[in-house]
């Protein structure tokens, strides 16, 4: 389902971005619904995470604006865009994997509530963030695991404990950068499911790779294309897009 005729969360209008003579972005817009995972893809390179990288905050734009829940979002940075509620999963872990899975919560957490302490193992007796930090591990199914020593988690439940930090802000909306990149059968499968829960509290933007997780999942779809949107559908349309066959879906099918 689709909620065509609710309010975006996101509005990204415009967006151009160059990098040197590159135009990584090319007129980009883009919305997202509340209770739906728009999904985005395209082939290596096409200029996704380079238009992640604007919605968060990390790069800003040539042209172009970003709406988040009414407000011009375009010139804040990626931690006051974070406290507004968008959360994000990286592509490249941002884990400190000396940090217990427990403490990475509690630093989500911590950043969320504003809350500063000397010395971090203050904020690890702070009980309304360890709270909110057990509970975002119990949401992703790494509670027991929490006083594991994050180096030693799995690829898959590094993926889990990314989206419970960011869980850990209360999003009210997700960028998702390759959350099944590295997961075998399993664990996409055991994302997939999550996602589909979590679509309800806060839409997610998706950038992935794995073509039948994306199918399954996302309400729409957009495709890029040399930084170029060149088609937004349901999957069924996408699927039967002749310029999107030609352009991508037809190399997939090669690998
Ligand atoms: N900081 C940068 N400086 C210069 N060029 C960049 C920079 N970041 C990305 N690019 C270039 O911009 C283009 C888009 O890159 P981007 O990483 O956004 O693509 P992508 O669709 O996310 O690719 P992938 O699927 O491989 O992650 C590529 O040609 C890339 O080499």
């Amino acid at each position: 389902m689709t909620n065509a005729d609710t309010k975006p969360v996101l509005k990204v209008e415009n967006i151009t971005k160059y990098f040197g003579a590159l135009r990584a972005s090319h007129n980009i817009s883009l919305d997202l619904r509340p209770g739906e995972i728009h999904a985005l893809i395209g082939p290596n390179g096409a200029g996704k995470s380079t238009l992640i990288k604007q919605i968060a905050g990390g790069l800003t734009p040539d042209e172009g604006r970003i709406e988040f829940l009414d407000d011009d979002i375009t010139s804040l940075d990626t931690i006051a865009r974070a406290r507004m509620g968008l959360g994000r999963t990286f592509q490249i872990s941002s884990l400190a994997l000396d940090y217990s899975v427990l403490q990475n919560a509690v630093l989500g957490a911590l950043g969320a509530k504003r809350k500063s302490y000397g010395f971090f193992r203050s904020a690890m007796k702070d009980q309304e963030l360890l709270n909110i930090a057990h509970q975002a591990l119990k949401r992703v199914g790494l509670d027991e695991r929490a006083n594991i020593r994050t180096s030693e988690l799995s690829h898959g439940e590094r993926r889990q404990l990314e989206v419970a930090v960011a869980l850990t802000l209360s999003p009210k909306a997700f960028l998702m950068d390759e959350p099944m990149a590295g997961l075998g059968a399993g664990g996409s499968a055991r994302l997939t499911t999550f996602l589909d829960e979590l679509r309800h509290e806060a839409p997610i933007l998706l950038i992935e790779h794995d073509m039948d997780a994306v199918f399954k999942l996302a309400d729409r779809i957009s495709v890029l294309v040399y930084g170029e949107v060149i088609a937004t559908g349901s999957a069924d349309e996408i699927r039967s897009n002749e310029d999107v066959r030609k352009a991508y879906l037809g190399e997939e099918t090669d690998e």
